[in-house]
């Protein structure tokens, strides 16, 4: 193992939903959904790492993103320390470059959707906070 590996993951809304898309064949984990995003490179910024993978992954640019929780998941096969935004403003229209499935999702109405594990915890706080939003 080579440490703990920095991760940057964008949650996109639109009209309340957010975006989460599925990690395609030959990827780690395959199958899985997650919200868009990547490692981030040597020297670069969180925020660039951010604007770079969802361009790369989905043509689209995050111009208001807002920094919200970090943590840290230890896979069988890596270690990551995920840093989670939320994108409340974006540019460009969804084009998966990359073959990913994707979707916008209500929150609370995910179903049976597999998330990767350490994004579980973060759908679920994300339909607390809608309902709490509701109420
Ligand atoms: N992109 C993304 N990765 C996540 C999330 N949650 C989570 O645990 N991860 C983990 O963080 C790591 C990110 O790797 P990645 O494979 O998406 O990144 P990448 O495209 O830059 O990598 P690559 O070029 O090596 O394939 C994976 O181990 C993945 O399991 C998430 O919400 N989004």
């Amino acid at each position: 193992m080579n440490g703990v590996v920095e991760v940057v993951a964008g949650i996109v809304w639109r009209d309340g939903r957010f975006l989460a898309v599925e990690r395609p064949q030959g990827k780690p984990q395959a199958g899985f959904w997650e919200f868009p995003g990547g490692k981030v490179e040597r020297g670069e910024s969180l925020e660039d790492a951010l604007v770079r993978e969802l361009r790369e992954e989905l043509d689209l640019t995050p111009t208001d993103m807002e920094l919200w929780q970090e943590k840290r998941h230890d896979y069988e096969h890596i270690s990551v320390r995920l840093h989670f935004f939320h994108v409340h403003a974006h540019s460009g229209a969804v084009v998966p470059h990359e073959g990913h499935a994707w979707r916008w999702f209500v929150p609370g109405e995910t179903g049976d959707v597999p998330f990767l594990a350490a994004d579980t915890e973060i759908v679920d706080e994300l339909a607390r906070w809608a309902n709490a939003k509701r109420s």
